[in-house]
C-alpha cells in the first residue's frame, strides 16, 4: 500500500458520535467531565473521583472581527499588520537564498495539527487544529490601532527593520494606507527615552476625556468596518507597575471614581482595558505591566467581558516553560536558571529603564513557580532554584533578540547537568503569529457557553485561562491555579476543541495498541473497512 500522509491538510472534520450534533447556528456536545478530588485525610490522601456530564454549545457563526491593537506601530504591530496583508494577496518575494512564501509558522490556530484519533490500520490521524470547530480566517480580520507615534505602518515596518526589504517594498502602499489613531501618552509609564516617539498623542486635560476618546475609536471603527465584534490587544510598550491602592483601583466603582478624578496612579494600559470592557471587547495584555488591577478585572467580571494576559510568551521562557516542565517531570532538580538576553529593538530600549525591566524581570522570573512547587521530593517548602534574568539593551543587534540561558542541575547520585542555550529570537516574528492566535482564541472561547443537568448554558469565566500557552504570566480567576508548563497549557487548548465535538480529552494511554482488539468497541465492519482514496488508487 503506498505510504501516504494520514493527515488530513484540507478537508473539514465531521465527528459521527450521539455526543455531538451540528445544527445551523451552532455545535452542541456532551462530555464526561472529571474532577478528581484529592483530600488529606490524616496521613493519606484519599481521591475521590467524580463525573460530571457536561453540555458545551459553540457558536458557528464566525463573527465580522475587528483588532484594534494598541502600539499597533511598534515591531510586533506593524510586523502583523505586515503578514496578514503578505498571507491575504499571498505574496512572495526574493532574498539571496531564492523566493519566499507567505506563511504563518509559529500561529498553533494556523499551523499546528492536533490528532483525532486512529486510521483503519492503527495509524494516527491528525488534522489541523482550525479544522475542529469554525475559526476565524485571518483573511478576513479587519485592523486598526493607535499607536503614540504617527508613522504610517509602511514607515513604522522600516523603522522596525524585521523583513526582507523586498517583501517591504511589495507591502509598502498597502501598509502606507495604514494610519495609527492618536493614543493616551503618560510618560511617567514608559521609559524617558520614549518620548521622542510620541508625536501622536490625545490631548487630555482629564483621563476620563482619553478614555471617552478610545471609547469612541472603538465605536467609529466598529461602526465604519460594519463589525460584529472587536478585540483590543496591547502590543505598546511595558510600563512600570501601577500600585495597587485601596479606595483607588481595587474595585471596578474606585476605580472608574479614580478616573474621573483623574488620579495620576491610573496607567495607559488600564485606561484602554477599562475603554474596552465598557464597549463590551475582549481585551487582552501583551504585556507584562499589570494593567489588570483588581478593579480592572472586578469591572470584567461584572459586565461579562473577557480579559486575558500577561505578557506573550513567545521565546526565551517559552522554552524555560517546556525544559523546567521536562527536568522537573523526570525528576531532575534545576538548582540555577541564569537567563541572559539582549535585544536591540525599540522594546529593549523601553526596557533598559529599571521600572520598565522590573515589569519584565518579574514575568520572566514567575514562569518556573507552579512547576517547582508541583514536586515536593525534589524541593523542600518554600526552596526555590536560583533564577537570575537578565537584559540588555544592544542596538546592533535590532529585532533580532539573543537569548542566552544556562540551566544547572543536580542528578542522580550527586551528579551535575549544566545545560547551556543560545537562542536567536527573531522576536517580532515569533510574537506576531501568538498575537493573532490571541485573537482567534478570545473569538472562540468567547462562542463556547458549557452546562450541566444542574446549571444552564454559561460563558466561560471572563478572566480567560484558556490562553494560558501564549501567555508568560497567566492572569488567572481567583483561587485558580497559574500553570505554565506549555505541553499542559496546550492540551488545555486542544482538550477544549475537542470536547466541543464530543470527543474525549487525549489521555496518550494508547492501550489499544497493547491489548486485542476484542478488548475494544468495534466499529461497524463496513467502517472498518473503509479505506481512504489514496489508499484506493
Ligand atoms: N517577542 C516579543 O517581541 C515580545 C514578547 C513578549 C512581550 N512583548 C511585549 O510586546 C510589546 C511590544 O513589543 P514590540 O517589540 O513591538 O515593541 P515596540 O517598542 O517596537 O512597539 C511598541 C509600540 O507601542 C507604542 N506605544 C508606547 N506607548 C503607547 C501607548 N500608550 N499607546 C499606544 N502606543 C504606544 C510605541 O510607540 C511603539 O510603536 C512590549 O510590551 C513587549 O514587552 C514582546
Ligand atoms: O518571550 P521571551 O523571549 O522570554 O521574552 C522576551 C524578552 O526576553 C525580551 O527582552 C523582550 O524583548 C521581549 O518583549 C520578550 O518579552
Amino acid at each position: 500500500m503506498a505510504a501516504h500522509n494520514k493527515n488530513n491538510t484540507s478537508g473539514v472534520v465531521q465527528v459521527d458520535s450521539p455526543n455531538v450534533q451540528y445544527t445551523k447556528e451552532s455545535i452542541e456536545s456532551t462530555i464526561d467531565y472529571p474532577i478528581n478530588y484529592a483530600l488529606t485525610e490524616k496521613d493519606t490522601i484519599v481521591i475521590k473521583p467524580t463525573i460530571t456530564k457536561l453540555k458545551i454549545r459553540t457558536k458557528r457563526v464566525v463573527p465580522k472581527t475587528g483588532l484594534m491593537l494598541v502600539g499597533i506601530g511598534g515591531n510586533n504591530g506593524s510586523t502583523l499588520v505586515a503578514g496578514l496583508i503578505a498571507n491575504k494577496y499571498g505574496l512572495t518575494w526574493e532574498t539571496k537564498s531564492g523566493v519566499k512564501s507567505s506563511n504563518w509558522f509559529g500561529s498553533i490556530t494556523q499551523s499546528s495539527t492536533i490528532r483525532v484519533g486512529m486510521d483503519s490500520i492503527g495509524q494516527d490521524v491528525y488534522v489541523p487544529l482550525k479544522n475542529l470547530v469554525p475559526m476565524i480566517d485571518p483573511n478576513d480580520i479587519e485592523i486598526d490601532g493607535w499607536d503614540i507615534s504617527s508613522l504610517d505602518l509602511g514607515q513604522a515596518m522600516k523603522r522596525s527593520e524585521v523583513l526582507d526589504i523586498d517583501l517591504q517594498k511589495k507591502l509598502m502602499k498597502k501598509m502606507s494606507e495604514i494610519i495609527p489613531r492618536p493614543s493616551i501618552y503618560i510618560p511617567e509609564f514608559i521609559a524617558a527615552n520614549q518620548t521622542s516617539r510620541a508625536d501622536n498623542v490625545i490631548e487630555m486635560e482629564k483621563k476620563s476625556e482619553a478614555l471617552d476618546q478610545i471609547r469612541t475609536d472603538i465605536r467609529d471603527f466598529k461602526k465604519f468596518k460594519e463589525l460584529d465584534q472587536v478585540i483590543v490587544i496591547w502590543t505598546a510598550n511595558t510600563e512600570r507597575f501601577s500600585e495597587e491602592i485601596e479606595g483607588l483601583n481595587d474595585t471596578s466603582d474606585n476605580l472608574l471614581r479614580s478616573i474621573c478624578k483623574n488620579e495620576s496612579e491610573i496607567s495607559p494600559s488600564t485606561l484602554f482595558a477599562v475603554a474596552s470592557i465598557l464597549e463590551g471587547c475582549t481585551y487582552i495584555n501583551g504585556s507584562p505591566s499589570n494593567t489588570f488591577v483588581k478593579g480592572v478585572i472586578e469591572l470584567a467580571e461584572k459586565w461579562c467581558v473577557h480579559i486575558a494576559g500577561d505578557d506573550f510568551k513567545s521565546g526565551q521562557t517559552k522554552l524555560k516553560s517546556v525544559l523546567v516542565d521536562f527536568l522537573v517531570a523526570a525528576g531532575i532538580k534545576p538548582v540555577s536558571i541564569v537567563s541572559y538576553n539582549h535585544l536591540g529593538n525599540n522594546d529593549g530600549y523601553n526596557l533598559s529603564a529599571p521600572q520598565q525591566f522590573r515589569s519584565k524581570e518579574i514575568s520572566k522570573s514567575n514562569v518556573v513557580d507552579d512547576i517547582v512547587k508541583s514536586n515536593s521530593i525534589l524541593y523542600k517548602p518554600n526552596e526555590t532554584p536560583d533564577h537570575c534574568v537578565v537584559i540588555k539593551y544592544v542596538p546592533y543587534v535590532k529585532d533580532s533578540k539573543r537569548a542566552l540561558d544556562e540551566y544547572t542541575s543536580e542528578i542522580f547520585m550527586n551528579g551535575i547537568n549544566t545545560m547551556v542555550i543560545h537562542n536567536t529570537c527573531e522576536d517580532s516574528l515569533l510574537a506576531s503569529p501568538l498575537i493573532l492566535d490571541l485573537l482567534i482564541l478570545a473569538d472562540l472561547f468567547n462562542r463556547i457557553e458549557i452546562g450541566s443537568d444542574k446549571s444552564d448554558y454559561t460563558p466561560l469565566h471572563p478572566v480567560f485561562t484558556a490562553m494560558s500557552y501564549l501567555l508568560k504570566a497567566p492572569v488567572v480567576p481567583k483561587g485558580a491555579p497559574v500553570v505554565n508548563s506549555l505541553f499542559r497549557q496546550k492540551a488545555c487548548i486542544e482538550n477544549i476543541l475537542r470536547a466541543c465535538v464530543g470527543l474525549p480529552a487525549e489521555n496518550n494511554m494508547l492501550l489499544e495498541h497493547m491489548l486485542p482488539a476484542k478488548v475494544f468497541v468495534e466499529i461497524e465492519k463496513d467502517q472498518k473497512k473503509q479505506t481512504c482514496k489514496a489508499c484506493q488508487n
